[in-house]
């Protein structure tokens, strides 16, 4: 293989990767693009990244180790037979066992499940965690589901994933459409197919040996991280300040919470279907009950706060997501891959929005990445800012293998710590690459560099 000395070369190599008969890869070279892109000064800077065709990382690397695919055969309350596709793509191991999320969305294909395990594999090296990188799921659409389809679906998903995991193989948790009530149904069945009961999944419930704080991890992280990287960037803090947040889900309620527990007043929340904005702040209780309890639209919000704005999906402005539109101090993208396109970030710019933070994987497209850099925004890249769902992943596993429960305090303060943490080194590792305050390519390169040097050592 030739060697990736220049730009020019890495951009061919990934030319050469790609299927054009596959058009589902296409978000996953959207995601290996911008990371192998972006690494380009540590090919320049470092002989042993330089060197790679002898240790062929990039290779390894964007090929997952396998990718697991089965038939999910479930009865619907109708006792009709369904027919479901399940994933698993372990995609390397080369820090600590397998670890990422189950994604339950019709929009779920290999392509998709590609590109958040090889974001997952940087992500979860950057916590500084033994942990390699996952992700799993399926086609299957939890929404107009009755619970009981729910576990029916979940048990029949088991049934075929567990012989593909364990505590030290393979350890999902959650993601879009996967939560407590999910994992819950999962667990049981894992432990009904083995006998075993252990750590095989994270985002259990309490009395399963699921961590206190792992439902708000990921989105009091991103808060977490927010507020280091306006700090360490000179800025303002968020107190009193007004954000956007997109979702409303798990990682979206979780950082409205967080932003308005630190003073700030976040504004918007989004779904499928269309955007609240209250301009008042948002009523967090009556959030969490639509979408956590009753699982419904946001619709319902506006007919409780008449005063606040409702927007369908088909009344946003033509090309734009109308949440990015609303003017802000800090923006926080929190439902999904691709939600904030390039003219949403001129909207941002436009408006003198200083930061955003990605809650969501991958939410900003290429183009909107490089409009936001250019125009300075503090840029909170979705491997560091969301990583803090993973890490407490992490620590609910090692609770799990000690057989102990720590309290809500001790894990929020090592979630801190390690948000802290990840900032400080994407932020030193940007600045010696010379490219100061671009958390982009900092935390692309210090995750790079993690996973490659265990994958150099281990030899091939
Ligand atoms: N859960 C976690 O710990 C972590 C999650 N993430 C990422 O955060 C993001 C949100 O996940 P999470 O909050 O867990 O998921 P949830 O299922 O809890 O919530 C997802 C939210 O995003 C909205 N949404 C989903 N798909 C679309 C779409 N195609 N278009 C518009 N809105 C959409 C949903 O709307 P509706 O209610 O209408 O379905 C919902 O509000 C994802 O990118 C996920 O990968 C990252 C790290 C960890
Ligand atoms: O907690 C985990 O293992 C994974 C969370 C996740 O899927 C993610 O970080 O995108």
């Amino acid at each position: 293989m030739k060697r990736i000395n220049t730009i020019v070369d890495a951009k061919a190599e990934i030319e050469k990767l790609k299927n054009p008969n596959c058009a589902e890869d296409d978000i996953f070279f959207q995601a290996m693009e911008e990371v192998l892109l972006s690494i380009f000064p540590l090919f320049k800077s470092d002989e042993v990244y330089s060197k790679n065709a002898k240790n062929a990382v990039i290779r390894r690397l964007i090929t997952p180790d396998r990718v697991i695919k089965f038939k999910v055969v479930w009865m619907d309350d109708n006792n009709e037979v369904q027919v479901n596709t399940g994933y698993r793509v372990q995609f390397n191991n080369a820090l600590g066992p397998y670890k990422g999320g189950l994604r339950f969305h019709p929009s779920v294909n290999e392509g998709i499940l590609k590109f958040l395990g090889f974001e997952q594999i940087l992500k979860n090296a950057l916590t500084g965690l033994p942990l390699g990188g996952a992700k799993g799921g399926s086609d299957f659409d939890p929404k107009g589901k009755s619970d009981f389809e729910v576990m029916k679906f979940c048990k029949a998903f088991m049934r075929e994933l567990y012989k593909h995991i364990g505590p030290r193989i393979d350890v999902p948790a959650g993601d879009i459409g996967v939560g407590g009530r999910e994992i819950g149904y999962l667990f049981g069945e894992y432990k009904r197919m083995t006998s075993a009961f252990e750590g095989v999944l994270t985002g259990k419930p309490f009395f399963f040996g699921g961590s206190l704080m792992r439902p708000e991890a990921t989105g009091y992280g991103v808060v977490y991280f927010t507020r280091k990287m306006l700090e360490l960037d000179g800025k303002e803090s968020l107190e009193g300040k007004v954000c956007t947040v997109s979702g409303s889900g798990n990682v979206a309620l979780h950082a409205i919470e967080k932003l308005q527990q630190l003073g700030a007043n976040p504004v918007t929340c989004t779904d499928s279907k269309g955007m609240i904005y209250d301009a008042r702040g948002l009523d967090l209780a009556l959030l969490k009950e639509l979408k956590f309890v009753r699982r419904t639209s946001l619709e319902e919000y506006a007919k409780v706060h008449p005063e606040a704005a409702y927007t369908p999906v088909s009344e946003y402005p033509e090309g734009a997501h109308a949440v990015w539109d609303i003017p802000c101090y800090a923006a926080f993208p929190c439902a999904t891959q691709n939600e904030l396109n390039k003219k949403d970030a001129e909207n941002l710019v436009k408006n003198g929005c200083v930061s955003v933070s990605e809650g969501a994987n991958m939410p900003s497209t290429t183009e909107a990445i490089d409009l936001m850099l250019k125009n300075k925004i503090c840029l909170a890249p979705a491997k560091a800012a969301n990583a803090g769902g993973v890490a407490v992943s992490g620590f609910e596993m090692s609770q799990n293998a000690a057989m102990q429960r720590w309290s809500f305090a001790k894990v929020d303060v090592k979630l801190q710590e390690t948000m802290e943490e990840i900032c400080e080194n994407v932020a030193s590792t940007a600045k010696e690459f010379g490219v100061e305050g671009n958390y982009v390519v900092g935390a692309n390169i210090a995750g790079f560099k993690r996973v490659a040097d265990a994958m150099i050592a281990e030899g091939v």
